[in-house]
C-alpha cells in the first residue's frame, strides 16, 4: 500500500519552516494523494542564542535533536540547510537527496548611503558571526572591525540598524528564500568570499531502511550539486572541520569536470591558505580529500593544529 502520510521533522526558525513548506509543496505537487505534516523541533542551536556559534563547539548542533525524532520514528525525513548538517550521520540515518542549489554566494546590507562594499571606510563594523567571513574579509581589509551577530536571517538583518553596523554579511540564500532578496545592498564575489561547504543547497535525511519513504523522495535530488558537496564534504571531513576554524569550499560541475575551490584560514585572517582542483566530477570524494590534503601541506596543518590543540596533521604522514 502507497504511503498516505509523511512527517518533516523541522527547526521552527523562519528559514526552516520555509524550507520544510518548500519541500512539502514539491511533495504535494507530484503526489496528490499523499499528506504532508511539520514537526517543529526545537535543537541545541536554536537554544544557545547568546554565545557566538564557535564557542558552543559540538558539530550538528541544528540537527541533533531532529534526528532522535527520526531514530524514534517520530518524523520520517529532515530537511537541512546542507550548510549546517554534520558529515557524520548516526547509525541508521543517512542523507538519501542534495536538492539544485540556490545562489551560492555571500551577500552584504550596507548602512544607508554606502554605495559599495570596497568603499566602506578604515575600520568599518561589519557584522558576522561567520569565521569563515571574518577571516576572508579581515584578509582583503584588515581595518574591518568584526562584529559578532547571532539569530535568524531577520534577526540579524535588524542588527545593522540597531547596533549601527556599517554592513552585515549573510547568504544570498537565505535572504531570496525568504523574500529579502530586495534588501541586499551587493553580491560578494566567491573570490572574495568563497561560500560554506554545502551552502545554497538542502539536503533531505532519512531512515536508511525506510524504502517507501526513500523512494518517494529520490526526485529531489539533483546529481550535479550533490557531486559538488560531496567533494566540499570530503574535504571539510578531511580537515576534521568543526565551526572553530574557518574552512571554506567551493565545486562547480561542467559537463564531467568538477573544479573545486577550497580554502583554510587563521581567524584573524593573516593566513589564508587556498587550493584548486579539477578532475571527473565521478570522483568528487577523491577530488575533496586530495584538495585538503593539498592544503593540509601547504600550512593548513599548522593551523588546524593550533586551533584543535592536536598534532595530528603531520605534512609528512603517510594517511593524511
Ligand atoms: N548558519 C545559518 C544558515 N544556514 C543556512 C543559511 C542560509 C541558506 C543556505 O546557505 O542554504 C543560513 C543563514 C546565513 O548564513 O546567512
Amino acid at each position: 500500500m502507497a504511503k498516505k502520510k509523511l512527517k518533516i521533522g523541522t527547526r521552527a526558525s523562519q528559514l526552516a519552516l520555509w524550507q520544510a513548506n518548500w519541500v512539502r509543496q514539491q511533495l504535494e505537487n507530484r503526489y496528490p494523494d499523499l499528506e504532508v505534516e511539520l514537526v517543529k523541533i526545537k535543537t541545541q542551536g536554536d537554544k544557545i542564542l547568546d554565545v557566538p556559534l564557535a564557542m558552543v563547539g559540538g558539530k550538528g548542533l541544528f540537527v541533533k535533536e531532529i534526528e532522535e525524532a527520526m531514530l524514534r520514528g517520530e518524523v520520517d525525513i529532515a530537511v537541512h540547510s546542507m550548510k549546517d548538517v554534520p558529515t557524520v550521520f548516526p547509525d541508521g540515518l543517512d542523507l538519501r537527496c542534495i536538492t539544485a542549489r540556490e545562489d551560492v554566494r555571500d551577500i552584504c546590507i550596507l548602512k544607508p548611503g554606502y554605495k559599495s562594499f570596497r568603499d566602506l571606510p578604515p575600520g568599518a563594523r561589519i557584522g558576522t558571526s561567520s569565521l569563515r567571513r571574518k577571516a576572508q574579509l579581515l584578509q582583503l581589509r584588515p581595518d574591518f572591525r568584526m562584529v559578532d551577530i547571532r539569530g535568524n536571517v531577520e534577526t540579524r538583518i535588524r542588527k545593522l540598524t540597531e547596533e549601527d553596523l556599517d554592513a552585515v554579511v549573510l547568504a544570498a540564500a537565505g535572504m531570496k528564500r525568504l523574500g529579502f532578496a530586495e534588501q541586499i545592498s551587493e553580491y560578494l564575489p566567491v573570490d572574495i568570499s568563497l561560500p560554506a561547504i554545502g551552502q545554497g543547497a538542502l539536503g533531505l535525511e532519512s531512515r536508511i531502511d525506510d524504502d517507501e519513504t526513500n523512494a518517494l523522495i529520490d526526485f529531489f535530488n539533483e546529481p550535479a550539486t550533490a557531486a559538488a558537496v560531496t567533494a566540499e564534504r570530503a574535504l571539510l571531513a578531511r580537515l576534521e572541520g568543526g565551526c572553530q576554524v574557518p574552512i571554506a569550499a567551493y565545486a562547480t560541475v561542467e559537463g564531467q569536470t568538477m573544479t573545486l575551490r577550497g580554502l583554510v584560514a587563521s581567524v584573524d585572517g593573516a593566513e589564508v591558505i587556498r587550493g584548486e582542483i579539477s578532475g571527473p566530477s565521478g570522483e568528487a570524494t577523491r577530488l575533496g580529500t586530495a584538495l585538503a590534503d593539498d592544503l593540509i601541506l601547504r600550512g593548513a596543518g599548522r593551523i588546524l593544529n593550533e586551533v584543535y590543540g592536536t598534532e595530528t596533521f603531520q605534512p609528512d604522514r603517510e594517511d593524511v
